[in-house]
């Protein structure tokens, strides 16, 4: 069974609608000043994530990921306070920015360890100071890099956006099933098979 080396809700929904998962949360400090690039950041940080927990599941496959946006080369993470929340989203406002999820995928019995990244684009409305209000209202921003949720009520605060949605939710699904195939055969639509997943609620 794959074990995903992560807190997020997002990230567990996501995978486990291929297959079936189990869930060890990684602890880790992910106040990380060593880097000031936005992928060696993230590459480095789900490394991290995941390696004390593959550490202690050798013969398990363990995913984990970490998620920043990219402003014109700042790194946004998640918000310490409403404040800075209101500060990400007006300067996101009106602007295109990236979102990189750096992932690992382990398996250490059979020593494979591999960190790859994936970058998506969100193209910001112009937003104005009432509608950013209203959006830090919804207390959506907690949690979230660059303080708001694609999938949630920031689809609203959102003009388009281009590349992978998931990988903007967290977990870049597309790009780690063709990994899984290339790592270990694995097919996560014949996974979904195996498993009778339901595809009629979607
Ligand atoms: C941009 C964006 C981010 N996010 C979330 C995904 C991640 O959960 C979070 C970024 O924080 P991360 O540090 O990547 O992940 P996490 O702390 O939530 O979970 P863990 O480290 O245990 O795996 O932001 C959304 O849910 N929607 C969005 O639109």
């Amino acid at each position: 069974m794959i074990i995903l080396a992560s807190n997020s809700p997002r990230r567990q929904e996501i995978l486990s609608r291929f297959t079936d998962i189990s869930i060890v949360s990684s602890d880790i400090d992910e106040n990380n000043d060593y880097y000031d690039n936005p992928i060696q950041l993230v590459m480095a940080l789900s490394f991290e994530k995941g390696i004390a927990v593959a550490l202690e599941n050798p013969s398990n496959i363990v995913i984990s990921a970490d998620t920043v946006i990219d402003f014109n080369g700042e790194i946004l993470g998640k918000p310490q306070n409403r404040e800075d929340a209101k500060n990400m989203l007006q300067r996101l406002s009106g602007k295109k920015h990236k979102v990189i999820t750096g992932y690992s995928i382990f398996k250490l019995e059979k020593n494979i360890k591999y960190t790859d990244y994936v970058v998506s684009y969100v193209f910001f409305k112009d937003l104005t100071e009432e509608e950013v209000e209203d959006y830090l209202n919804t207390e959506e921003f907690w949690g979230k890099s660059g303080s708001y949720a694609i999938q949630g009520y920031g689809s609203l605060l959102i003009d388009s956006m281009q590349g992978s949605f998931e990988n903007i939710v967290g977990l870049p699904i597309s790009k780690i099933a063709d990994d899984l195939k290339k790592l270990f055969g694995i097919s996560l639509l014949k996974e979904v098979l195996k498993n009778e997943k339901s595809g009629d609620e979607l």
